[in-house]
């Protein structure tokens, strides 16, 4: 195992009590790329999120960009790690250009204002997910799916290494989902990001480079995406005998 890769999980175990969802899960990341993970509802995509963002214990050895996952503090506050969890909300009134800007708050000082060119650089990010025109809006009075948008529009000035998304196209319309899956895309070939993305979304898969994991079977392992690829997973993954595998 390479200690510079971005993402190692070794004979990772983690579960709910006796209720063991991943048994001896083993990948290597090693380089920015783009990892679509895949299964049954329940399979334990969102299990697999809450131990890498140190909401579950584990068993096993995770590494981030080769530093013991278990030995860093808060991933998310030095860069290494983000996170758009599959019901992120808001409890209260908010300018969405306000929590685009908070994206920024790794460059931020303490009790300082956002300055001009971290306001310009939430307008951009707002730009690039086509929903500038939502600048000024409420965002608790945002559809569902505008909502998603605008939290990528934040993730994308949080500047972390690996990004962990779950879900982030399940209430978008087909333009928005394809938007969103090229937008990733390019986090990974232009910025040299590393994302995690949990999707029930397989059509969009197809044409995209990167890999897929089927949590659903027995024993996942990282496969390059290809059409191929996404032909042989939803065809399991449709199949009576796959239910009875895990
Ligand atoms: N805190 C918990 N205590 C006990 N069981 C839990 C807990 N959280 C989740 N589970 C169960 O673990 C299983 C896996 O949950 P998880 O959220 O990882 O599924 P998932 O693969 O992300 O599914 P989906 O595609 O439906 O989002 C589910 O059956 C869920 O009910």
């Amino acid at each position: 195992m390479s200690d510079f890769s971005v993402l190692s999980i070794q004979h990772l175990i983690a579960g709910y009590g006796q209720r063991v969802l991943l048994r001896n899960l083993s990948f290597t990341v090693p380089e920015p790329a783009f990892v679509s993970i895949v299964g049954h509802n329940g399979c334990g995509k969102t299990t697999l999120f809450r131990a890498l963002t140190g909401q579950l214990p584990y068993q096993g050895h995770i590494t981030l960009q080769g530093q013991d996952l278990r030995a860093i503090r808060r991933p998310a506050a030095n860069g290494l790690l983000a996170h758009l969890p599959q019901r992120a909300s808001v409890e209260f009134s908010l300018p969405v250009r306000e929590l685009v800007v908070m994206g920024r708050f790794r460059h931020h000082r303490f009790l300082g204002a956002y300055s001009t060119t971290d306001y310009a650089l939430a307008d951009a990010a707002l730009s690039r997910v086509g929903v500038a025109h939502l600048a000024h809006q409420d965002f608790t009075l945002l559809s569902g799916g505008e909502q998603q948008l605008v939290w990528l529009a934040q993730l994308s000035l949080q500047d972390a290494a690996l990004y962990l998304l779950d879900e982030p196209t399940q209430q978008l319309d087909v333009y928005y989902r394809r938007r969103v899956f090229s937008l990733l895309h390019s986090w990974v070939q232009e910025q040299h990001k590393t994302i995690l993305c949990i999707t029930h979304d397989l059509d969009n898969l197809a044409e995209l480079p990167g890999y897929l994991l089927n949590l659903s079977r027995p024993v996942p392992n990282l496969l390059p995406l290809s059409p191929a690829t996404v032909y042989a997973e939803r065809t399991f993954l449709e199949s009576e005998e796959s239910l009875a595998v895990k």
